[in-house]
């Protein structure tokens, strides 16, 4: 019996675009609702979002239940994290801030057990092998195991071909970092950050990787997968949270003015 078969990687692998959503509200409960939206992946975000290992755990829990997949951020791309992360279950890893062809040299051993990697062998204890239910997961795990580095400024930008030469299954552009980098902090849809954004899309796509972004612009949107990125998030729970939750404030207290009309 083989680890768990990793749909996500196949689709990526197959070129087939995958829509998704950021989920930072940490919290199991909310993440359960987002898992009934129908997105193809979800992004527990364990950077920006006040997530630890367990909180990640429980979302990747509720997620793997439904039809959507579980991609966790981890908030470095530190190789101690990285082998708690895929021994809790997580099979599809996003690391942010890669910045140079050994780097992601380094992320891709250290999601591989030797001898073609680092990964510390833990699997008895491990969620990721159901505690040792499955009696091939050694032999079998490292071929599941989606890993997605963010290129985010100018540096990984400079080294983007020499990541792209490595075995990472997929690159990731952070629009926002990146504008920060450049120097229009705040404004991912500034033309000179833009059209990074695009060319590092060309680039990924034309060496055959899964090019990845996070862009609530639609227009956006339909560029990047035009230019075949396939895995695109289009919106942040947190974000939609939030705006609902001051347009009914607002539409509340637009009831109690006098009525103008
Ligand atoms: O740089 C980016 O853009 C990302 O990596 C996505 C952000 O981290 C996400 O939190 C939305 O701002």
């Amino acid at each position: 019996m083989p680890a768990p078969h990793n749909a996500f990687k196949a689709a990526l692998a197959d070129g087939q675009p995958q829509i998704g959503c950021w989920v930072g509200m940490a919290n199991a409960y909310a993440t359960e609702i987002a898992a009934t939206a129908g997105f193809d992946w979800l992004l527990v975000d364990g950077e920006h979002a006040p997530n630890d290992l367990n909180s990640i755990l429980e979302q990747i829990r509720v997620i793997e239940g439904s039809g959507s997949h579980p991609v966790a951020r981890l908030p470095i791309g530190e190789t101690w994290m990285i082998k708690q992360y895929l021994d809790a279950g997580v099979q599809s890893l996003l690391v942010p801030m890669v910045e140079s062809g050994d780097q992601a040299t380094e992320l891709v051993r250290a999601v591989r057990y030797p001898p073609h990697g680092v990964r510390g062998v833990g699997s008895a204890l491990a969620r990721a092998s159901r505690f040792a239910a499955i009696p091939d997961y050694l032999t079998t795990a490292d071929q599941q195991i989606c890993l997605l580095v963010q290129v985010e400024n100018r540096a990984g930008q400079a080294a983007l071909d020499d990541i792209l030469a490595t075995e990472v299954d997929g690159v990731f552009i952070g629009p926002s970092d990146l504008a920060a980098d450049m120097g229009h902090i705040g404004q991912a849809g500034h033309p000179d950050v833009v059209e990074a954004v695009l060319d590092s899309i060309r680039r990924i796509v034309a060496a055959g990787k899964a090019a990845g972004i996070l862009t609530l612009d639609p227009a956006m949107q339909r560029k990047c997968l035009d230019l075949g990125a396939t895995f695109v998030a289009t919106d942040i729970d947190v974000t939609l949270f939030a705006r609902s939750m001051r347009a009914s404030a607002k539409a509340g207290q637009d009831l109690l003015q006098p009525d103008n009309s």
